[in-house]
């Protein structure tokens, strides 16, 4: 009998029961496409707002191993009872809800909620109250895996700052390049989530690559400004261009900042192989290829390539991650193995689906 207790003991990996609110969204599908391929983390429950009543393979006909599911409500008595909720909601929404579940409670936020420090500029670029910073899930941040550790609140970071902070951190946190960086993002159709817009409209995409949010408004950029700036241990300047592309995922980040004197390729490339060496879901690739989003397509990863232009003086990286994977739902997960004592690879694609 001790014998075969024993056996299930040391056999039955923990598990843990997970409630996603927002699955009938983007970013909170791509959370339960990852978590039917989790092997310690269970969907427990889905939940919405006007989707609520229906079953999930209505509206994600992808995720059908839980097509039976119905969509529940997302009020704080609906996330009752869950190991760990996942808040995949427009911004402003999750703040609310996160304030009244329990301290205990892994809560993972996917919105912009809780990712800026600065209450100013919460205010400025969300113009609603603060509700207080919470650690953000940037694994890959010097300092950021300890705080991620045992953490029982963590900020998912925006898509375009997951992809700009990879790219540019390294550069700035080895005194490489001035701390003033310019980036133009392109980026899939999908990061501005499944409600309808008419910019998205097939006929307005198709065909067609557009600027939008230029000249410093984009609400991204003060997160940027935060990451980098913490990266850098002083303030920087972040001139951010986003661009739409038509294509459904994928973002491609193309960086650049003034090189300080002395920076060569040669010394570029070692830090950013030295920052990167350890981390599982950052790809430096090999030096003469440049990143794709269709290499990091449904895979937790980005790609990086960096080179230095010597007739201009400036460094240039280029960063793809997928905006729905790495940038939202697989950094969900992937703070949620952080959070749980878990390997923070475990149940994360590590390969994307290219071509
Ligand atoms: N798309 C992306 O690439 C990324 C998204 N994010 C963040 O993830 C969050 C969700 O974005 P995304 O999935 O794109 O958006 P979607 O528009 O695709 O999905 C929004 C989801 O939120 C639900 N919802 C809306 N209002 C409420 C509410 N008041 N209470 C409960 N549920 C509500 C919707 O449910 P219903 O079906 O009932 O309307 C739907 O499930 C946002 O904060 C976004 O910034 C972050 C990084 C990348
Ligand atoms: C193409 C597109 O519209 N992208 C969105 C990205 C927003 C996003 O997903 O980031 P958050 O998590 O901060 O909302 C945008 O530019 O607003």
């Amino acid at each position: 009998m001790h014998d075969r207790v024993w056996s299930c003991i040391v056999s039955t990996p923990q598990t843990w029961t997970v409630g996603v609110t927002g699955a009938t969204g983007y970013a909170g599908g791509e959370v339960c496409r990852l978590l039917a391929g989790h092997p310690q983390l269970r969907l427990a429950g889905v939940h919405a707002a006007s989707s609520a009543g229906r079953r999930l393979g209505e509206l994600q006909p992808h995720l059908w191993p839980y097509a039976d599911l119905e969509v529940r409500p997302s009020g704080v008595e609906d996330l009752a009872g869950y190991d760990v909720v996942v808040l995949a909601l427009p911004h402003g929404e999750s703040a609310a809800i996160a304030a009244q579940l329990p301290a205990d409670t892994l809560v993972i936020d996917c919105g912009a909620d809780h990712r800026l420090d600065d209450p100013a500029a919460w205010a400025r670029w969300y113009g609603s109250e603060h509700a207080g910073s919470w650690p953000y899930g940037l694994p890959e941040l010097p300092g950021q895996r300890e705080q991620l550790t045992g953490a029982r609140r963590i900020a998912v970071p925006g898509c375009y700052p997951t992809s700009v902070t990879l790219a540019m951190a390294p550069a700035l946190a080895a005194g490489l390049v001035e701390n003033d960086v310019v980036v133009v993002a392109a980026s899939g159709t999908s990061g501005a989530g499944k409600s309808a817009k008419t910019h998205l409209l097939g006929s307005e995409v198709m065909g067609s690559v557009s600027a939008y949010g230029v000249g410093g408004v984009h609400r991204h950029t003060p997160e940027m400004v935060q990451t980098l700036s913490r990266a850098a241990g002083a303030p920087v300047s972040v001139s951010f261009t986003p661009t739409l592309v038509p294509m459904s995922r994928g973002i491609l980040a193309t960086c650049s900042a003034r090189l300080a004197p002395g920076t060569d390729a040669a010394a570029a490339r070692a830090a950013y192989a030295s920052a990167y060496a350890d981390e599982p879901f950052v790809h430096l690739l090999p030096e003469g290829q440049w990143p794709t989003t269709a290499q990091v397509l449904g895979a937790n990863t980005v790609a990086i390539q960096v080179a230095v232009d010597p007739d201009v003086g400036r460094l240039v990286v280029v960063a793809a991650v997928d905006n729905l994977t790495k940038g939202t739902g697989g950094a969900a997960i992937q703070c949620a193995n952080l959070a749980l004592g878990l390997p923070e690879t475990t149940g994360l694609p590590l390969v994307g689906v290219a071509p």
